[in-house]
């Protein structure tokens, strides 16, 4: 390919929208372009970054089993209501009506429609296992699309779904594709971590694991251990008790608080420690208020919380919904004398010995107050974020914490959509059971935007060579001068011929123009055909990724840049 003919339009200056540096880049290198919120064009370039994911990603998928379909986008409402999740997601849902009047939702997920598909076409336990799977835009109406291909409305996602015979066969399928995503990711050139996820409403037998590309932009926060494997999604890490020694009780009495709300101003006002005051809050679980008492110096994990409480919709509770309970308002809630909703209690909480809590009256906080002797709770549970530094729920040791871009997700889904919408098998006595399904995501177009969150640096994209939208490009210096346009495209040419993908930079601009588009594409090898070349026979050759320069001689060129491809691919 030649530049003067590529249709990459780069920018010099770095658009306002853009957040995150993968958006900031991806814009600026003519990459993408934006046509509405959360729904972009892929250019030529992404194109071909683009194609080779799905590249690495079929031949692993492939190697596991998988066979590739291709799905419809446009999904009949039926489905979701025999799966019975057409009223559980919102206007996240893209919804629409044919001319018939007919409900349609553009498919955000396909786990009806291939279990629509598979209960029509496979009856037999010989069928089994059977490992499905398509590359294909996914629709998602997200409240706030941003940070580019990160959190869009339009996305490509590689989605497998797995029908087995029973428990077994699903650990089978979903060890096989644990592993194709490690494979995936490595090869993929990124730098990524498994953690134990929570399955959230998808349900089934639990089970599922996140590949969380490391870096700070991502929107996820997980917990690792140094010491042993763990590592997990914080919001479904296990956090143990870390309880501080009791004291002997003390009779209980309430103090005037006046203006003091929250846990910090009540802790210096009384001149308690955070450890030894509750944090009372109500939430709207459904159509249910709950209140829900954590120890003052931690915070609610609502996903902890959510799954405990077996709900669709979890909000804090508003002021008003507040007064319904407590005469004192969210500012002065507490668990004493509470009567007619159900109080949940994190583990940490009815361990506590000289408890502050508020009085549920304004002003007036209640001191040395004594769980299950003051108040008692209808479930206690780990209903709390896990803290760095505290002890590995595994082995002990401190853990760490990182942020982290969700570019894959496993989930054992067990007979969740098979029981619902009836997907069975024969086994050898011809009895009739339900498959066993699993199903496995990679986010294709976010995998795109996460290599850039992780290389890149001042000049630009650092592209990993394995998707690099081109592993060369060939500078010529000079347009005029008729060797180095003659050597530029020889080599050019032969590079073709060795089967690297090369971009050869024909146009006339001035040098720094050129080596600045070649830094901020983030080509992994340039090579500069400039003076050196008539003075001695010389062609530079520079790696982007950390800078290695060298000067060979014009017959050697090729050769080394083909090995220097096959060691970093
Ligand atoms: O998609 C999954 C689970 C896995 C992920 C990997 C590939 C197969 N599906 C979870 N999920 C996420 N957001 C959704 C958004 C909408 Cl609007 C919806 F209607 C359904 C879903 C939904 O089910
Ligand atoms: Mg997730
Ligand atoms: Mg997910």
């Amino acid at each position: 390919m030649r530049m003067s003919q590529l249709f990459a339009p780069t920018l010099r200056e770095t658009p306002a929208e853009a957040e995150v540096i993968s958006h900031q880049l991806l814009l600026r290198a003519g990459f993408i372009r934006r046509s509405s919120a959360g729904v972009y064009h892929y250019l030529p370039l992404a194109q071909r970054v683009l194609q080779k994911i799905m590249a690495i990603v079929r031949e692993e998928m492939n190697a596991a089993g998988g066979q590739e379909l291709l799905m419809p986008v446009i999904q009949p409402a039926e489905l979701w209501q025999e799966s019975g999740r057409w009223n559980v997601y919102g206007d996240e849902l893209f919804r629409l009506k044919d001319r018939h009047q007919r409900d349609f939702c553009l498919g955000p997920t396909h786990e009806e429609i291939i279990t629509d598909l598979v209960k029509n076409n496979v009856t037999s336990y010989r069928d089994l296992p059977l490992m499905l799977y398509q590359i294909a835009n996914k629709y998602r109406d997200e409240r706030r699309p941003r940070f580019g291909l990160m959190r869009g409305r339009e996305f490509i996602m590689k989605d497998l779904y797995s029908f087995d015979r029973d428990e077994a066969g699903l650990h089978e399928s979903y060890r096989k594709m644990y592993e194709a995503y490690t494979n995936i990711f490595r090869r993929c050139g990124l730098k990524f971590r498994p953690v134990e996820a929570d399955a959230g409403a998808i349900g089934g037998t639990g089970g599922s694991h996140e590949f969380m590309v490391l870096a700070e932009s991502g929107e996820a926060e997980i917990v690792y251990c140094d010491a042993c494997e763990y590592a997990a999604n914080v919001e479904k890490a296990e956090c143990k008790p870390q309880n501080q020694p009791g004291e002997p009780a003390l009779p209980m009495e309430k103090v005037s608080t006046p203006g003091q709300k929250s846990i910090e101003d009540v802790s210096k006002f009384l001149k308690v420690n955070p450890t030894d005051t509750i944090k009372t809050m109500i939430f709207r679980a459904d159509d249910q208020l709950v209140m829900v008492l954590i120890r003052g110096d931690r915070e609610i994990n609502e996903i902890k919380l959510k799954n405990k409480l077996d709900c669709l919709d979890l909000r804090l509770a508003s002021e008003a919904e507040c007064l319904e309970v407590s005469p004192g308002g969210a500012g002065y809630l507490g668990p004493v004398g509470i009567k007619g909703i159900p109080i949940y209690a994190d583990l940490e909480v009815m361990a506590l010995t000289r408890a502050v809590v508020g009085a549920n009256e304004p002003e007036a906080h209640l001191i040395q107050v004594l769980p299950n002797r003051d108040f008692s709770v209808t479930e206690e549970a780990d209903l709390r974020m896990i803290h760095a530094g505290e002890p590995c729920p595994q082995c002990g040791a401190p853990v760490k914490k990182a942020r982290g871009i969700e570019v894959g997700q496993v989930f054992k889904l067990g007979t969740k959509y098979s029981k619902s919408m009836g997907c069975t098998y024969l086994d050898e006595k011809g009895q009739e059971q339900l498959m066993v399904m699993g199903c496995y995501g990679v986010g294709v177009s976010r995998t795109m935007a996460s290599a850039v969150e992780q290389n890149y640096d001042a000049n630009g994209i650092v592209w990993p060579v394995a998707i690099a939208p081109y592993q060369v490009v060939v500078v010529p210096v000079s347009n005029k001068d008729a060797a180095q346009m003659e050597a530029a495209e020889a080599i050019y040419k032969e590079l073709q011929q060795k089967g690297v993908d090369v971009l050869l930079d024909d146009r006339a601009e001035r040098p720094g123009v050129k080596f600045k588009d070649a830094d901020l594409i983030g080509f992994p090898i340039r090579i500069t055909v400039g003076n050196k070349l008539a003075s001695e026979g010389l062609v530079e050759v520079k790696l982007r990724n950390n800078g290695d320069q060298f000067n060979l001689s014009r017959g050697e060129v090729t050769e080394k840049v083909v090995s220097l491809i096959q060691q970093s691919v």
